[in-house]
């Protein structure tokens, strides 16, 4: 069953062209009524008589009038409506391929894109901003963990710089600051600081008959028994390099020191670690400062005590030798 979409169009025309002649017909009666009702008004149909040419040519007048004004403001503009629907009815209906997209829309798509790639690329850049910020603590942790074991290794090397790797006595260098400043001090006092070096014997010759590593030992027990023997706050006990030692004594005299000393002697022979000519000994030189024997400097007072060591180890070894 075919439909006839152009006959509703036809029947609009038809009704339009209809309508037209009804208002023709009708435009005129009405036109002619309403001049015979102002003129009954003004004064009857008297004097409508003799002036009835005149009517008809006025109702004739406006009629057309009316008639040009409907046709002008409703009837053909009806007219383009029903051929513009007419058009369009007739116009093949266009395929959803060919259909231009809204311009609206279609921007509108773009920029819902447009926002959904920035909003990938946004939260991409978070994450890596994130991951970054992971790493960057983790950096930081691991350099503050760095710094402390610097910190850690710079205070070991500075307590190392001052002490004897062998022994664990005070090394050379840190006594000589002891020595300066106790030296001072006494001075200052006028009080009391005994020094003495005391030297193993023929240590050489007890390397060469025990070994290296015996005679390192032998090094750690002597530094043991200075440690045992000179045990006050202000002792200080330091080796100065080889088999050579010092013990610097504060607030003690000649007499004193020198009865301690003669102790660590006797402990050292308690030993008897045989050297090739009996037990290993010590000699020492002892040098005192008191009021009564000043020195000028603790440089002074070290090389007294050297002296008195060398006549000790000149006077046959063993022995404990007095600064003069
Ligand atoms: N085992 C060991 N030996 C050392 C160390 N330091 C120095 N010596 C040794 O000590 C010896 C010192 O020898 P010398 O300076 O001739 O003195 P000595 O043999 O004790 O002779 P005198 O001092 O004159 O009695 C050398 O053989 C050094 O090798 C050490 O740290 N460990």
């Amino acid at each position: 069953m075919s439909l006839d979409s152009s006959a509703p169009l036809q029947d609009a025309s038809r009704r339009s062209a209809s309508l037209r002649l009804r208002l023709g017909l009708a435009m005129p009666v009405v036109v002619g009524a309403m001049v015979g009702w102002f003129e009954w008004r003004d004064g009857g149909f008297e004097p409508l008589l003799p002036g009835l040419t005149h009517a008809v040519e006025l109702v004739a007048a406006l009629s057309v009038a009316l008639m040009l004004l409907v046709e002008a403001l409703l009837l053909r503009p009806l007219r383009q409506l029903a051929s513009g629907c007419e058009a369009m009815e007739s116009a093949p209906a266009p395929q959803a391929a060919d259909m231009p997209e809204p311009r609206l829309g279609a921007e509108l798509d773009r920029i819902g894109h447009a926002m959904h790639r920035a909003q990938g690329s946004l939260w991409q850049h978070d994450h890596e901003a994130r991951e970054l910020r992971r790493q960057l603590a983790e950096q930081r942790d691991l350099l503050e963990r760095a710094h402390a074991a610097l910190e850690a290794n710079q205070r070991e090397l500075a307590s190392l710089a001052r002490i004897d790797a062998l022994t664990g006595l005070t090394n050379q260098r840190a006594f000589d600051e002891s020595l300066r400043r106790e030296f001072k001090r006494a001075q200052r006092q006028r009080g009391l600081l005994a020094l003495a070096v005391l030297d193993l014997d023929e240590f050489k010759q007890f390397n060469e008959r025990h070994g290296t590593a015996v005679g390192d030992a032998t090094l750690q027990r002597v530094a043991a028994l200075l440690n045992e023997r000179f045990k006050r706050d202000t002792d200080i006990v330091a080796r100065l390099g080889g088999e050579e030692f010092v013990a610097l004594l504060p607030g003690c005299g000649m007499a004193e020191a020198q009865g301690v000393l003669e102790l660590v002697r006797e402990d050292l022979r308690a030993l008897h670690l045989p050297d090739g000519r009996g037990d290993l000994t010590l000699s020492i030189g002892l040098a005192a400062l008191s009021p009564a024997h000043p020195y000028l400097s603790a440089q002074a007072l070290m090389q007294a005590a050297d002296e008195a060591l060398y006549i000790a180890k000149h006077a046959g070894r063993d022995r404990l030798s007095l600064a003069a």
